[in-house]
C-alpha cells in the first residue's frame, strides 16, 4: 500500500517511436516534451527516459517480448514505481504490462488528466476535469479512476472485473457523468449571468492562446501587471484568467490568459473544457503567442490551428501571431523573425520576457479592436462622381480639397472598406 503522501514515485518515461505511424514526432523532441510533462506532475521523482522503437504495435503488450524484458529489468535494478508511456495504451496492454514489470502505468492522456486535476483550482476547473477523467475511464473500465496517491499497490487490479461488474460501473459512471454535467452547467450558467451584467460596458476581450510553456501567462502578466503563476512547467495555467488593460491611445480590453494546448490533447478533456475555451474563443482578437525559439514550433503552431478549428473557431477570425522568446533565439535567427514579422501584420516578433516588440503589438490589438481605421490620402479626377458618392454614402471623408482636376480627400477607413472602395 501506498498511502503516504509525502513518499516521491520514482517514475520512467518511455517513449514508443513507431516507424509505421504516419504522424510520428522527432522522438527527441517527443521525448523532451513527455518529460517536461512527468515533470509537471507533483511528487514524482522523475528517474529519467527512453525512447523505444518499434516498426509496429503489438496488441497484447504494446512492445516486443525481448524489450519487454530488458526495459523490466533496467526497471527492477532502478526501482522504478511508476512508467509512463507517451502514446495512447490500450486498457489490455497496460495491464499486461503493469503485471509483467510490477509498476503502474499510465499512458500520455491519463498523465494530461492528472496534471489537470493537480492544476484545478476553480470550482469549473474542477468540475470539467472530473468529466474528462470519468469519460477517459469509461472508455477503459479496468480500475476505477484515482488519483496517483490514492491508488493501491500496480498488482492490485490484475484479473480485471467480470463482464457484469463492467456495466454496472458503467452504469455508475453514467450517473455520475450526468449528476457533474447539471453542476456544471449551474456553475456555466452563473458565470453567464456575471458575464452578461460585464457586456453592459461593452469591453472588447482579447484572448491569448498557444501551445503549453508559449509564454501566455508571461505575456500576461507584462501586460496587467498580475501576477499569474508564469512557470516553466507544462500547464502552468489551468483556469481562465481575467483582466482589464488600458491599451496606450485605446480603449480598454478585457486580456484573457488560457490553459495551453498540446499535441494530442485528450479529446475527453478537449470536450469537458469546451464551456471555458468557447467563451474566451469568441474573444474580439485571439492571439496565438508562439515559442518561436522551440525546435518544433511550426509543429506547436499547427497543433494549436487545428484545436482551435476543432473548437468552431472560423479562421478569418481576427488574429495575431505573437513570435515570442524572440531573446533566447541566436542573433541572425533573431534578425530572420524580425524581418519575417515587420512583412506581416499579423506576425508580431517580441520577448515577454525583455519587452522587445510589445508596443507595436499593442498598437496592433488597438487598431483591431477599433476597427482598425487608417487615415489614407486619395486623389480622385472629375470622372470619379461615384467613387466619391460612395466615400461621402459611408462617411468615410475627413476632409476635401478641389484641385484642378479634381478633388485631394482624407479618408478613415477600415481595411474592408479599403477593399470595397477597391472593387468599385
Ligand atoms: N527567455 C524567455 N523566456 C520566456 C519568455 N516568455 C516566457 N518565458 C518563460 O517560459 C516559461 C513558460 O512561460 P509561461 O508564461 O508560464 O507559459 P504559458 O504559455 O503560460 O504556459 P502554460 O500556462 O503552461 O500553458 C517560463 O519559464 C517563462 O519565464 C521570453 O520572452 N523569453
Ligand atoms: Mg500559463
Amino acid at each position: 500500500m501506498n498511502d503516504n503522501a509525502s513518499r516521491v514515485t520514482r517514475a520512467w518515461v518511455l517513449h514508443p517511436d513507431i516507424k509505421s505511424d504516419p504522424d510520428r514526432r522527432l522522438a527527441d523532441h517527443a521525448l523532451a516534451e513527455a518529460m517536461a510533462l512527468a515533470q509537471a506532475l507533483p511528487e514524482l521523482e522523475l528517474v529519467g527516459g527512453e525512447i523505444v522503437p518499434l516498426k509496429s504495435v503489438r496488441a497484447g503488450m504494446l512492445f516486443g517480448s525481448g524489450k519487454i524484458a530488458e526495459i523490466g529489468q533496467a526497471l527492477e535494478d532502478q526501482h522504478i514505481e511508476l512508467v509512463l508511456v507517451d502514446g495512447p495504451v490500450t486498457p489490455v496492454q497496460q495491464r499486461n504490462l503493469e503485471k509483467a514489470w510490477g509498476v503502474k502505468l499510465l499512458d500520455r492522456t491519463g498523465l494530461i488528466l492528472e496534471i489537470f486535476s493537480d492544476r484545478a483550482a476553480t470550482r469549473e476547473g474542477v468540475l470539467q476535469v472530473e468529466m474528462a477523467a470519468l469519460s477517459y475511464q469509461r472508455t477503459r473500465l479496468v480500475r476505477a479512476w484515482t488519483h496517483l496517491e490514492r491508488q493501491r499497490g500496480g498488482l492490485g487490479f490484475v484479473g480485471g472485473p467480470g463482464e457484469t461488474q463492467i456495466e454496472a460501473d458503467r452504469r455508475a459512471i453514467d450517473d455520475q457523468l450526468t449528476r457533474l454535467r447539471r453542476q456544471l452547467d449551474k456553475v456555466v450558467k452563473t458565470r453567464a449571468l456575471h458575464r452578461a451584467a460585464r457586456a453592459k460596458v461593452p469591453y472588447p476581450i482579447v484572448a491569448l492562446v498557444g501551445y503549453t510553456n508559449a509564454g501566455k501567462s508571461t505575456l500576461f502578466n507584462r501586460l496587467t501587471g498580475a501576477e499569474v503563476m508564469a512557470k516553466d512547467m507544462l500547464f502552468a495555467t489551468l483556469d481562465p484568467t481575467m483582466r482589464r488593460v488600458q491599451l496606450p491611445d485605446g480603449p480598454e480590453v478585457i486580456l484573457s490568459d488560457t490553459v495551453g494546448f498540446i499535441s494530442d490533447l485528450p479529446t475527453e478533456l478537449v470536450a469537458a473544457f469546451r464551456a471555458t475555451l468557447e467563451e474566451v474563443l469568441a474573444a474580439d482578437v485571439i492571439c496565438h503567442v508562439r515559442d518561436i525559439s522551440h525546435p518544433e514550433t511550426e509543429e506547436q503552431a499547427q497543433d494549436v490551428r487545428e484545436i482551435m478549428a476543432s473548437l468552431g473557431v472560423e479562421e478569418d477570425r481576427p488574429s495575431f501571431e505573437v513570435w515570442n522568446k524572440l531573446d533566447l533565439m541566436p542573433g541572425d535567427a533573431a534578425d530572420a523573425a524580425r524581418a519575417r514579422a515587420d512583412r506581416d501584420d499579423h506576425v508580431f516578433a517580441i520577448s515577454a520576457l525583455t519587452g522587445e516588440g510589445i508596443e507595436a503589438l499593442l498598437a496592433a490589438v488597438t487598431e483591431k479592436v477599433q476597427g482598425r481605421k487608417r487615415l489614407v490620402d486619395l486623389s480622385l479626377g472629375f470622372a470619379d462622381g461615384k467613387k466619391r458618392a460612395w466615400l461621402f454614402a459611408h462617411e468615410l471623408v475627413e476632409q476635401e480639397r478641389q484641385t484642378d482636376d479634381g478633388f485631394e480627400i482624407t479618408v478613415r477607413w477600415t481595411a474592408q472598406q479599403e477593399a470595397q472602395y477597391a472593387r468599385l
